[in-house]
């Protein structure tokens, strides 16, 4: 049935809604059921974060300079790093340990499985399911041959303009020679009002990377993009800094990471999963989105 024509905004989004299940994308609006047993004042608690998180931020927030992500995407844009399907990286990312997070001590492929498993429970589709599975692939750039971990792990922020208090240890930004730069420094910095982020840059690491990676390699869906090239952007999706800059088509992108974000961050206190126990399953859905190999 066609339905009768939109009155008001409201029933624009309604509309799409509806558009919207019928194709098995879900609206936001039910989001997660996961995240309601969970203590959430047990995670992401900087202020009592160990030594090595701290001073990983310090480094971060000192070095990432316009100058410096200006030159890495250049770098990256130059170079195939390695190809492999995506279960054979998620295998070689299990190396890692993140400095940068106060709330996992368990291995990559287990935090990249927990979430994926998490999304798969409450009974989300399988895109979301795999956008789960690969959001933090991107962290192999750090094998690849990165600078160090500043430019790959934690939360990201805008580079351009003004850094947001909103971001975490934002005293440490004072170590960055962009806060004294006269453009930069200021609340629009380089960028037009309300640009959309898509337009701005975001502080260089596993979000960036691996959405430049998967954009024109995958068959996922734009919300799972969303949720791999934000995932990490707290000061946005839960601070809601920078909304001077975001545009309509954000707010979409918003919803999307918002949905994405308990089961990345909750999941981190769920049992052990077993990877060969759960793999055939993963892999008959890889083989849905992905081709065989990726250029990385
Ligand atoms: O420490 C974590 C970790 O590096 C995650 O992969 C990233 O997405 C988070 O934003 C960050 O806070
Ligand atoms: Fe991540
Ligand atoms: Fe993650």
């Amino acid at each position: 049935m066609i339905p009768p024509p939109a009155q008001c905004l409201e029933e624009v989004c309604d509309a799409i809604d509806e558009v919207n299940k019928l194709k098995g994308t879900p609206s936001w609006d039910d989001a997660s059921t996961f995240d309601a047993d969970k203590d959430k004042t047990k995670f992401r608690q900087y202020e009592d974060a160990c030594d090595r998180v701290k001073s990983f931020y310090r480094e971060q927030h000192e070095k990432q300079t316009v100058e410096f992500n200006i030159n890495v995407r250049a770098a990256f844009k130059k170079t195939v790093r390695a190809r492999m399907g995506i279960w054979e990286a998620m295998e070689l990312l299990n190396t890692l340990v993140d400095e940068s997070d106060p709330d996992t001590s368990v291995s990559q492929i287990e935090h990249l499985l927990q979430t994926a498993e998490a999304i798969r429970r409450d009974g989300k589709p399988e895109w979301m399911q795999v956008a789960g599975l690969v959001h933090d692939l991107g962290k192999l750039l750090h094998i690849f041959g990165s600078e160090g971990q500043w430019d790959v792990v934690g939360d990201t922020f805008v580079v351009g303009c003004r850094f947001s208090d909103k971001n975490i240890y934002p005293d440490t930004f004072k170590g960055n020679p962009d806060h004294y730069d006269p453009v930069y420094s200021t609340e629009y910095g380089v960028y037009a009002p309300h640009c959309g982020l898509e337009n701005v840059m975001l502080s260089w690491g596993h979000d960036e990377y691996l959405y430049n990676v998967l954009k024109n390699q995958s068959s996922l869906p734009e919300d799972a993009l969303y949720m791999i090239r934000y995932h990490s952007f707290y000061p946005w999706h839960r601070e809601e800094a920078y909304m001077h800059l975001t545009n309509a088509n954000d707010q979409r992108a918003l919803e999307a990471v918002r949905a994405f974000n308990p089961y990345d961050l909750y999941s981190k206190s769920d049992d052990p999963i077993d990877p060969e126990k759960v793999k055939p399953y993963y892999q008959g859905l890889i083989a849905k989105f992905f081709p065989e190999i990726i250029e990385w």
